[in-house]
């Protein structure tokens, strides 16, 4: 029986070869044919608004950066795209009341006193929960009791007792900055309690009567809108006498500005304010004297630039903090930026650092740096991490679990496959009239070629997450859209992996948080969210600010909501999502530390479940290219706020790089996969021997396998000429695409293109081209020389190599889908489980997993494993992932990474040296 069905299966895969063969060229025809059209009608859309296109560059990033901080839901709401089928549910949700409304603080006060003077009087039931009511509870006698640091400073002793020890470290440090009179930078990793630790020493500053201010002075607290009330609800739990007012128009308080401030500042209380409302309102604010001035998220002012950064230098008072988990994101003139504000003068000028710290360590942080530059760079990392030290206070999660306890997290890469609809379109666009004119070497390098690599990468980023994110934009607005198949996941290579993903863990018990870039993919995922019946909310730009942390409550207590629906940026900014134990980051950032503080929403303080992150890649796609630069980044961050000997394994790109589709090589990995194999992800061990037991049980059954695999390979040996013949001409038709693309005929004018409309491509262009690029550029090299040799170079690089292994690939996988429908439904399960090994079998065992693994072993950890496992098995067979990675790993393992890489080219070269030898003689 066996036998017959491995036959008749092997003999199906055959025919379909062939036919697929066939079909393969006519197909090629019709992509050109379909994109065409497509990319005919953005151009067209395009050309409308040709005078926005000097404006890109006069768009402040701020504001960009800022305007889901400050805008009314109706604001955001006028710019959604209207969206078929994406009803908006209703998110019934309790605000968060600040003090900015004197009698309602006043009332708040009141009911903490008495329900404090209840606990102290063994009345458990109190109508107000804080911190020292709590500590009353715990059994505690004396609220007031205070814990007295050296040199003065007295902590309330129910905060004290409460604070990990690092975070007693913490208020230590910030006590010696205030008494040097200095500012400095609270740099924890996310969710280890850095809004904790400035409430307990402002709470400390506030309980201690010394200084010029007698205690606490007035104080400024600016932070993104989503997390304002967060900060006005951890004020309320352990600083319930401080009184915190919001100055926005989601405050409590009523009327004038002028008399918030005046009455903040002189009852000493804290003012919370957003970035954007710090623009607004500086002039008011900068003519008082703070004591303190802190920013949260203080990486929002990492572009000098910026109106924002040159308004906060501008407050007169030597205590200014800079908390954040990312003070390095992108380059290292974001560092320079965050010290010039609270330590002005101790990294010298701009120039001056850009020139001699800058740019001679990223130099020598490529891989294809020379010796001298990479020890250059490593001994001026050094000098640097030496001067910031001491106003850098940096704890990561690995050294101070001991004390927090969080439980595991295991974060990968999933590579997926573009949906055919998806290729097409990513490869028509490829060959489009604005990719055409951004590779073309006429082209002089200046801000409208900046502008249009900005759209080209973003809309190819639009077809990675969907194809009607693009088609959406490229009809005519009076054509119908067929609400039937519009945005379904069947049509977009990841959604299917989310789908499958969902309905897995919806079985598992899991709740999830998943996170993308776009507006528009998040009307797709809600639709299709409400399509399947999940309970889901969601929070973006148009949920109004003061609701968005009710809505975090109302996720977080409910168990009914499996999903939290965020865009990265307004969702994935210095919130408490722990309700949910798995997350997924649709779509990459340019910025990695985006991407991370989007994951540890979930891995935090108060997280008792394990936790799973998926990254997910279109592969071969410009979100490959982007990851990558995120582990550049990764890279140079780590060099200089963690260990200064770290090394690199990527070299710098090409633009054209990034206009490209890969595909996969002969082991069928992606190119980020080949890059870093040794961190690929297979399935648990322990399924895979229990599969192998069920699999292999006959060796006779293997053996008439063996003999028919032979016999089945003689067939199509016999057929190889045909085939060769194919691929030949396939070979052809990509040379020609590719020569399309990179000599284009004299075609009239180049596209315009309308760079305001479209949101996504207001990242800043350093985000996008490598750090070595900005630095080419600062130093004045002849960038655009620079340009002409790396598109010349490409025109002339052997590109079609891959072709044969591609078509090949594509054979295995079409067949994979198509021979089900030939069988009954027991041939079925026997040839998924014989897919099922194959698979497996083709997934190397990682190396280096166990590494980031910790010791701790619960009964939780191994069922986490084998659901993750599960979901792995799953996806392999089912939806497309082609590769799957361990991204801590990738992160990690840099170094041990090169030295493999650099072992087994040796060993190559050894091997031709031996039979050039054998050869000679
Ligand atoms: N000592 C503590 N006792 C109890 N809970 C704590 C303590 N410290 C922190 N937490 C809790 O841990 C969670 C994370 O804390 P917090 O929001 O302050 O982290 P963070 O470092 O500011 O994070 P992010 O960088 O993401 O903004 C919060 O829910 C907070 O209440």
């Amino acid at each position: 029986m066996v036998d017959v069905i491995i036959n008749k299966y092997l003999e199906t895969q055959l025919a379909l070869a062939k036919q697929k063969l066939i079909t393969k060229s006519s197909q090629d025809d019709q992509i050109s044919q379909k994109s065409k059209v497509a990319a005919g009608r953005i151009s067209k859309k395009q050309n409308k608004n040709k005078k926005l296109q000097d404006a890109q560059h006069k768009t402040d990033s701020i504001e960009n950066e800022d305007e889901e901080y400050m805008a009314s839901s109706d604001d955001e709401e006028l710019r959604l795209p209207n969206l078929p089928g994406t009803s908006r549910a209703k998110q019934n949700i309790r605000k968060i009341i600040d003090d900015g409304d004197t009698q309602l603080y006043n009332k708040r006060v009141a009911k903490w006193r008495k329900s404090l003077s209840d606990a102290v009087s063994g009345n458990s039931n109190v109508l107000y929960m804080s911190a020292d009511i709590q500590y009353i509870l715990d059994g505690n006698k004396d609220p007031d009791a205070n814990q007295e640091l050296q040199n003065g400073l007295c902590v309330p002793k129910y905060i004290w007792k409460q604070l990990y020890k690092y975070q007693r470290v913490g208020v230590k440090w910030l006590w010696e900055l205030h008494q040097t009179q200095s500012g400095g930078l609270l740099g924890d990793e996310m969710g280890l309690g850095k809004t904790v630790q400035i409430i307990a020493f402002l709470s400390a500053l506030a309980n201690t009567n010394r200084g010029s201010h007698e205690g606490l002075g007035p104080s400024i607290i600016v932070a993104p809108a989503t997390v304002i009330f967060q900060w006005v609800s951890h004020f309320h739990f352990w600083s319930p006498s401080l009184r915190v007012s919001v100055l926005h128009q989601a405050g409590s308080h009523c009327g004038n500005h002028h008399k918030l401030i005046r009455n903040l500042f002189e009852s000493h209380g804290v003012l919370l304010i957003t970035y954007a409302g710090l623009v607004k309102y500086a002039k008011d604010l900068q003519s008082r004297n703070w004591q303190y001035i802190i920013l949260d998220e203080g990486h929002k002012i990492r572009n000098p630039e910026t109106q924002v950064s040159k308004f906060v230098r501008k407050f007169d008072t030597p205590h200014k903090l800079l908390i954040t988990g990312s003070p390095m994101q992108n380059s290292l003139q974001e560092l320079w930026s965050l010290f010039d504000f609270m330590r002005p003068g101790l990294l010298g000028t701009h120039s001056a650092f850009m020139e001699h710290f800058a740019v001679p360590i990223t130099q020598g942080g490529y891989a294809n740096a020379t010796d001298m530059q990479e020890a250059t760079a490593l001994e001026i990392a050094k000098a640097l991490k030496a001067i910031i030290t001491p106003y850098m206070l940096r704890r990561t999660k690995a050294e101070v679990q001991e004390h927090i306890h969080l439980p595991e997290k295991n974060e990968q890469v999933l590579f997926c496959a573009l949906s055919h609809e998806q290729r097409d379109l990513y490869m028509g666009y490829l060959m489009s009239g604005t990719v055409r004119s951004i590779l073309d070497k006429d082209n002089k390098f200046g801000d409208p070629l900046r502008a249009r690599i900005l759209v080209g990468l973003s809309t190819l980023r639009k077809i990675c997450n969907h194809p009607d994110i693009y088609l959406y934009e490229a009809l005519d607005e009076a054509q119908e859209i067929n609400e039937e198949t519009f945005g379904h996941w069947k049509r977009s290579g990841k959604m299917s992996v989310v789908h499958s993903l969902l309905k897995i863990w919806q079985k598992q018990g899991h709740r999830s948080l998943i996170f993308t870039q776009s507006r528009a993919m998040l009307c797709i995922l809600e639709q299709h969210l409400q399509r399947h019946q999940f309970k889901y909310l969601r929070m973006d730009g148009s949920v109004s600010v003061s609701q968005r942390q009710s809505l975090i409550k109302t996720f977080n207590e409910n168990a009914e909501y499996l999903v939290f629906l965020a865009t990265t940026r307004v969702g994935g900014l210095g919130i408490n999502l722990t309700g949910a134990d798995r997350v997924i980051i649709y779509d990459p950032d340019w910025n990695p530390a985006t991407d991370n503080q989007a994951k540890e929403r979930a891995w935090r303080i108060g997280q008792e479940r394990d936790v799973t992150v998926y990254r997910l890649l279109s592969a071969g796609t410009i979100e490959e290219k982007i990851y990558q630069r995120q582990i550049f980044k990764n890279f140079l961050s780590n060099r200089i706020l963690i260990d200064p000997n770290q090394k690199n394994v990527l070299t710098t790109s090409t633009l054209q790089g990034l206009f490209t589709l890969e595909d996969l090589n002969c082991d069928g990995d992606t190119e980020t996969a080949s890059l870093f194999k040794h961190t690929k992800i297979t399935i648990n061990d322990k399924n895979k021997e229990k599969d192998k037991i069920a699999l292999n049980s006959s060796k006779k059954k293997i053996e008439t396998m063996k003999k028919l695999a032979k016999e089945i390979s003689k067939k199509i040996m016999k057929s190889s000429e045909t085939k060769l013949q194919h691929a030949e001409d396939a070979r052809e038709i990509y040379r020609k695409k590719r020569d399309m693309v990179l000599n284009p005929p004299e075609c009239a004018e180049s596209p315009r293109i309308n760079i305001l409309d479209d949101k996504e491509v207001n990242v800043p262009f350093e985000n996008v081209m490598s750090e070595l690029d900005i630095i080419n550029q600062h130093a004045k090299n002849d960038y655009e020389e620079n340009l002409m040799k790396i598109l010349n170079k490409a025109k002339t690089e052997e590109t079609c190599s891959k072709d044969v292994i591609n078509i090949n690939h594509d054979i295995q996988t079409k067949t994979n889908i198509n021979v089900s429908k030939f069988f009954s439904k027991d041939d079925k399960k026997n040839i998924l489980k014989r897919k099922h090994s194959e698979s497996k079998a083709e997934i190397e065992h990682l190396v280096g997993i166990k590494k980031v693994k910790t010791k701790k072993k619960n009964k939780d950890a191994d069922k986490k494993l084998s659901d993750d496992d599960y979901v792995l098995a799953k996806l392999f067979a089912k939806a497309g992932v082609k590769n799957a990675l361990h991204h801590d790993v990738v992160i990690g393992l840099a170094e041990k990474e090169k030295r493999l890489q650099m072992k087994e080219e040796a060993a190559l070269k050894a091997k031709k040296a031996i039979r050039a030898l054998k050869f000679s003689s």
